[in-house]
């Protein structure tokens, strides 16, 4: 059967929670009330920080909140998505790994609480193939030759070696004023020492294998293209140390965790959010229109819609509109594709008695690739290590990712397992051996408008501070508002932790009786 994220068939439905949050009540009349939009990780976050914000200080003020998350999906997670296959176990159809699993990955902390099982990815245990020939059919492909990959890295090295000391005195002038940003792959064409003598100069394979390098180092990451990304900010977050794992029962643990005690009301679609000047009056400081008619008035609001969201409808979402800077921000920031497909089979073909690949690479052949190239083969990730499954996650980014979000799932299918023909025994890789397929389509739903952000041409982290900037009583928070790890899910996290807190600081500083 093929799943969509958005129909969420496998996933076990979780219940609406109505108890609400109450502290002890002094000094206010009535509880605050919040809604946050939306119910991923940034919006479970921001409410489970709200309904206990931890220990206080003893002056800090004791405010009876009331949280409410409204999703428009009727399931929670956003872009996590956990479903099952019929052997009963988890694939990922969203985030998947803890990027940096070490003690100061705030995601460790709820891992540990919710007693969750993380299988760590070994990228060294790789296999490479080269499609051979055309890539018309039938295309064949061969493992490839080790000593060229070594030497294509070479090239990679001193390729890489160059852009960052280009890149390095680029930020420095960044400081000193406003700078012309150009593409990364406009930089990369641009380079050229003695040890190194420039892409275009090398023959067509080595530049085919450079790009593919290329490709694994930015594209599988941001998914986005080397064209698209900013060659001054590319590689500006930061991240933890530690490997990257993978959760055995699937990342819905977190979700589960934090969604617990929250008043989420699911199927919720929201269509406007107002918000009302300090000196209106008595009524609500906003407002929150749902498409079946509802209206949620409230004291704070925190948006978490995702960047694709925002960028696609904040013009009929927002009364009064927008400031000009977040605007703006929103024009420059980008929106990277990645897509999936799981495949179970009944045996595994591409495990051997030495040979146990967690991660399998395909280089497509020169005249299928143009310059400079969308990644337009897929990597795969095999679960045989995390779960015991025979599956395997082909990832298709950028233009492939795109075209994969629009195919029909079945022809989507037999198209990855065509590949997979081409490099394995075919007689294996026989649909009778298929078991069950899931296809994403993150690119085409219309609550993530695409995978996640990334920094394009011309956006610089300030746009990531002016997206996450309150706005009067409205307050902003998911992965693209997060400045030093953004496009993750402990971005997400650390985002709607900070919304929170800005709230809280709001109510004690009204409490002490400062101006609002
Ligand atoms: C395919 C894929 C793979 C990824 N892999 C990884 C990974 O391995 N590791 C990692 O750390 N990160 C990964 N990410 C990124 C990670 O998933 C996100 O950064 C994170 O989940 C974003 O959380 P969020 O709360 O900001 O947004 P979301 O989870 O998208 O939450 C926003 C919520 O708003 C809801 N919504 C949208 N519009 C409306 C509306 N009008 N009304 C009401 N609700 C609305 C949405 O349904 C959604 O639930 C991946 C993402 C994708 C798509």
């Amino acid at each position: 059967m093929l799943v969509s994220p958005y129909r969420s068939i496998n996933v076990a439905p979780l219940p609406v929670r109505s108890n609400l949050s109450r502290m002890a009540l002094r000094g206010t009349s009535r509880a605050k009330r919040v809604v946050v939009i939306g119910a991923g990780t940034a919006g479970l976050t921001v409410a489970s920080c709200l309904k206990s914000p931890g220990r206080k200080p003893p002056q800090a003020p004791q405010q009876d909140i009331e949280v409410t998350a409204v999703e428009a999906r009727g399931r929670l997670g956003g872009r996590i998505c956990t479903e099952h296959f019929a052997d009963g176990s988890a694939v990922d159809l969203g985030a998947a790994w803890v990027h940096g699993a070490c003690r100061s990955n705030p995601i460790m902390a709820i891992v540990k609480a919710c007693g969750a099982k993380l299988v760590e990815t070994d990228w060294e245990n790789d296999i490479h193939f080269e499609a051979v020939g055309t890539e018309t059919e039938p295309h064949q492909s061969k493992q490839m030759d080790e000593v060229e990959l070594k030497r294509s890295y070479k090239h990679f090295e001193a390729l890489w070696q160059l852009f960052r000391m280009k890149q390095s005195a680029d930020r420095r002038e960044a400081k000193k004023g406003p700078i012309v940003d150009q593409s990364l792959m406009t930089t990369l064409r641009g380079l050229k020492s003695k040890a190194f003598r420039g892409i275009d100069e090398l023959d067509k394979r080595s530049q085919l294998l450079l790009l593919s390098a290329i490709s694994g180092e930015t594209e599988h990451d941001y998914a986005a293209t080397p064209d698209e990304l900013s060659s001054t900010w590319w590689d500006i977050d930061d991240e933890f140390d530690g490997g990257h794992a993978l959760w055995k029962a699937g990342y819905q643990q977190l979700i589960e965790h934090l969604a617990e005690g929250i008043t989420v009301v699911l199927d919720a679609q929201v269509e406007r959010i107002e918000w009302f000047a300090a000196d209106a009056g008595d009524g609500p400081a906003c407002a929150v229109s749902l498409r079946d008619g509802r209206r949620l008035e409230a004291d704070f609001c925190v948006c978490t819609l995702p960047l694709g969201v925002l960028q696609r409808d904040q013009a009929a979402l927002f009364r009064p509109p927008l400031p000009e800077a977040k605007l703006q921000a929103l024009g420059r920031l980008g929106v990277g594709i990645l897509e999936k497909v799981a495949l179970r089979f009944e045996r595994c073909f591409w495990e051997s008695k030495d040979v146990k690949p967690h991660c399998i690479y395909r280089t497509p052949t020169s005249e299928s690739r143009t310059l400079p190239a969308a990644c337009e083969a897929p990597y795969w990730v095999s679960l045989r290590p995390v779960t015991g499954s025979n599956v395997l996650v082909a990832y298709f980014v950028t233009g492939a990712g795109r075209v994969m979000a629009r195919l029909p799932e079945e022809e989507a299918v037999s198209r990855v397992l065509a590949l997979l023909k081409s490099m394995f025994s075919p007689v294996e890789v026989d649909a009778a051996n298929l078991l069950e397929a899931k296809k994403t389509a993150w690119a085409e739903d219309e609550w993530s408008c695409g995978g996640y952000s990334f920094l394009a041409v011309g956006a610089t982290t300030q746009d990531r501070h002016a997206l996450a900037e309150p706005v009067g009583p409205l307050h902003f928070a998911g992965e693209a508002t997060h400045d030093r790890y953004p496009a993750t899910v402990h971005g997400a996290l650390l985002s709607g932790r900070r919304a929170a807190s800005e709230i809280l600081a709001k109510l004690s500083s009204e409490a002490k009786g400062y101006p609002k």
